[in-house]
């Protein structure tokens, strides 16, 4: 059986929407929590899993710099699918709404109900956890009096024994976060016509006056849509970064992309193409 992992331990985010993927896919696959997303994405890369569903993007709060950073030195992985999924975050504890003084959950999801919290705990301690089910077990196991209370789903709170004091407190309705399937080797190419998105990573010299300007001249020139540019930082020196290209797939561009893919190669020190892909959605 096919082995797929994601940011546990049971009841984050990422498992919610590994649940829906494999439901929605029919796939009778193994799903294998790691404690954190560098560890899950490695053990795709070196054979351990089959694939990993890894959050990169979040509607309110931005990337997920840990996926993009292990992303562009794993040479191995490619993205076999995006999942873009709808967040739902809630404020669940042991203890009444009134007598929280301690919060719990990932930065993401703290980041996320930033505005909730100002306007609602004001005065409450935020403290960083892995993951929101992680959060959710660390109040489950404070001990009374410590006014402890989670952000998390639904479903780590009822798995460790919370109940819920707040629903639905997210900044906004809209909140979602794009999940990619990363594996070794693609399960299906991107049937010709079908949208999607493609992504590639490389390192250009940014010393030179307009290299940047060049690189997205190739796209340009080719009638390629590119949807989302990020820098992160080489991790060599202070001021050198490398780039990301979301890229839209779409009708019939396919062989215009794989040439402005070629030709920024070219003027690249070097180029992680990792693929093109589908892109489902499920916001409910
Ligand atoms: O902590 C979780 O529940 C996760 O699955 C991680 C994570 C993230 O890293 O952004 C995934 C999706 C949501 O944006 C919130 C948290």
């Amino acid at each position: 059986m096919k082995r797929m992992g994601f940011l546990g331990p049971l009841g984050t985010h990422s498992e919610a929407a590994a649940l829906y993927l494999r439901e929605k896919l029919n796939e009778e696959s193994e799903l294998v929590p790691y404690s954190d997303i560098y560890s899950v994405m490695q053990a795709v890369a070196v054979g351990k899993l089959d694939s990993c569903l890894v959050p990169i993007e979040n509607s309110l709060e931005g990337s997920v710099n840990i996926t993009l950073d292990t992303l562009a030195r794993s040479e191995a992985l490619v993205v076999n699918r995006e999942l873009i999924w709808g967040v739902h975050n809630h404020l669940m504890a042991k203890c009444s709404a009134d007598e929280v003084k301690k919060i719990y959950s990932h930065s993401q999801p703290i980041a996320q109900c930033r505005d909730w919290l100002e306007a609602n705990y004001p005065q409450a301690e935020r403290i960083e956890a892995a993951s929101t089910a992680q959060a959710a077990r660390m109040v489950a196991e404070s001990k009374a009096g410590e006014g402890a209370a989670a952000i998390c789903t639904k479903r780590a709170g009822e798995l460790y024994g919370l109940h819920v004091i707040a629903e639905e407190i997210q900044d906004n309705d809209t909140n979602c976060t794009r999940f990619y399937e990363l594996c070794r080797q693609p399960s299906h190419v991107l049937p010709k016509g079908e949208q999607g998105r493609a992504l590639v990573i490389c390192d250009i010299d940014g010393s030179r006056a307009g290299s940047l300007l060049e690189v997205l001249q190739e796209f340009a020139d080719r009638g390629i849509n590119m949807t989302r540019i990020e820098s992160r930082p080489r991790r060599t020196e202070l001021g050198r970064y490398i780039f990301f290209f979301d890229l839209e797939v779409e009708g019939d561009n396919h062989d215009r992309l794989q040439e402005s893919i070629g030709a920024v190669r070219k003027r690249s020190l070097w180029l992680h193409d990792l693929g093109e892909f589908p892109i489902m959605y499920a916001l409910k």
